[in-house]
């Protein structure tokens, strides 16, 4: 009953989200510029013996609610990047998640780490739009996408954009790899149940070891123990909800880096 009632809401985002991709305004043009690499910033962080931590922006999630009531992304962002986070995930999807894609534009100006823009991407128009807003780098959903996932990885990759394309089980994971992915997030969070179990990283982190790719544990972390238990199976971590609901969220991110 639960995994139906679930797999609707999932439908439901997807829903709503292909009713956004009809606003879209293709005409904005795309300015040509140098991204900054996430991928890079994860493999630096981790040679420096830091823990990469991509830090999120997320004020409310289905399975939450409210996480944070609203303040000026821009300050929180400003905060995670003095903190040392290896890169920003932004939520631009209203209904579900509080977000806005002028989050992005907000946030791109004044900080110095890649900028990841966390939607549902169900069309190419949505890849383009994330290019024109000036983040460097979007999330790909393989459950979402499907056989489709590697046509969407060379198309973010056209834009000169970083994709993170996100898997849960051994199938997304060899279809990810195989779709041509760079950077490849677990994401403990199981989108049917809502559950999160880190052990998913644990299983399918070492799928990937040795084929080249950067892996990223996401969902479900709790604080700094975690990133120590964890980090022999994947080169980054991906935390929102744990940050967010911090008093401080700069300060949470500094234990986590620190770990
Ligand atoms: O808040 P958490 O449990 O730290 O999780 C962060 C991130 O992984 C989560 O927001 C997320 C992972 N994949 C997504 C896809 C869409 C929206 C949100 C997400």
């Amino acid at each position: 009953m639960e995994v139906t009632k679930v797999t609707a809401m999932l439908d439901l985002i997807v829903e709503s989200t292909r009713r956004r991709v009809k606003e879209i305004d293709s005409s904005v043009p795309v300015e040509e510029r140098q991204i900054q690499s996430l991928e890079k910033s994860i493999r630096t962080r981790k040679q420096n013996g830091v823990n990469p931590v991509i830090a999120e922006i997320k004020f409310r999630s289905p399975s939450e609610g409210l996480i944070r009531s609203y303040e000026d992304p821009a300050g929180i962002a400003s905060g995670y990047v003095d903190a040392g986070c290896a890169g920003i995930s932004v939520l631009t999807n209203p209904e579900f998640f509080g977000g806005d894609n002028s989050f992005i534009e907000k946030i791109r100006p004044q900080t110095a780490v890649p900028v990841l823009r966390k939607d549902f991407v169900v069309d190419e128009a949505q890849v383009r739009e994330t290019a024109a807003l000036g983040a460097d780098a979007v999330l790909l959903i393989a459950a979402v996408l499907g056989e489709e996932l590697g046509g969407f990885i060379e198309y973010t990759h056209g834009f000169g954009l970083e994709a993170l394309v996100e898997v849960h089980d051994e199938a997304e994971m060899e279809n990810a790899i195989s779709g041509g992915a760079r950077i490849i997030g677990i994401n403990n969070r199981n989108l049917k149940t809502m559950k999160t179990e880190l052990e998913t990283t644990r299983r399918l982190g070492p799928l990937a070891a040795g084929r080249g790719v950067t892996v990223v544990c996401e969902s479900g972390i709790t604080g700094p123990a975690d990133i120590r238990e964890m980090r022999k199976c994947c080169d980054g971590f991906l935390v929102g909800t744990y940050l967010m609901k911090a008093e401080d969220p700069a300060k949470a991110l500094e234990g986590l880096v620190c770990a």
